[in-house]
């Protein structure tokens, strides 16, 4: 099928992918320039867990098409902040949720709409019950608690039906909070630092780790060399 090239969109993760662990997450000024340059003729999206007020600190400069944000819950786009959730999650789910933390004395943090509870990727089990109310993302050892229905797939097919996008969406991660960015993707990036399972499903794994390896994936596309490396049906 002949693709069109210039309907494209990156949707990106940030954390290990974006940007890396050793620079405590900043990003860096050659991967800022490299995507700011891509923005202004493609779609670059970026699709973190992260609350926005983190993102401003972290990534200053950045200037992608859109931000997808606490995991898919949030779109900032154009000026406008888009939640993706129902008033249910906040009048009921998330006090649910939270008071169930706070019988087991778990420490968390609150976004606009996410909850965040570190070092629970592991302890899975003793978040059962939450549920119920909301569904539970781990990255590495890091778990979310988000309203039910809500992924970084979903917030980047909200963005395709707000933006009317009909192109093709390529998706690069890290790790098991990308899994949905691949489910929605025509194409699968595993940067070379990813998770092996995720590296296992994706259709390209770059040569260089975290920001470089988005650097080499969008240079292939503004060189018109992409394409030529899988066959998209
Ligand atoms: O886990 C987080 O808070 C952010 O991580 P991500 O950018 O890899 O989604
Ligand atoms: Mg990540």
């Amino acid at each position: 099928m002949d693709i069109d090239w210039n309907e494209i969109l990156v949707a990106s993760d940030y954390d290990r992918t974006l940007a890396n662990e050793e620079s405590n997450f900043v990003i860096s000024p050659i991967v800022v320039q490299k995507v700011n340059e891509f923005s202004k003729k493609y779609k670059f999206v970026v699709v973190s867990g992260r609350e926005k007020k983190f993102m401003d600190k972290l990534a200053v400069g950045l200037r992608p098409t859109a931000w997808i944000l606490e995991n898919g819950s949030l779109i900032f786009f154009d000026n406008k902040e888009f939640v993706l959730c129902e008033k249910s999650w906040f009048e009921r789910d998330r006090k649910k949720i939270i008071e169930i933390l706070d019988n087991l004395k778990a420490k968390y943090s609150i976004g606009r709409v996410i909850i965040y509870i570190d070092g629970y990727g592991s302890k899975l089990d003793m978040l059962r019950d939450i549920e119920k109310y909301g569904r539970i993302e781990v990255n590495r050892n890091d778990a979310m608690i988000l309203p039910k229905g809500v992924d970084k797939g979903v917030g980047v097919l909200k963005f395709k039906e707000l933006t009317g996008f009909k192109g093709k969406i390529i998706a690069v991660g890290d790790s098991e909070n990308d899994y949905a960015l691949f489910r929605i993707a025509d194409i699968k990036v595993a940067v070379a630092n990813a998770i092996p399972q995720i590296k296992e499903i994706a259709d390209i794994v770059t040569e260089k780790p975290n920001g470089l390896g988005v650097v080499e994936i969008l240079d292939k596309i503004l060189s018109g060399n992409f394409g030529k490396e899988v066959d998209i049906h």
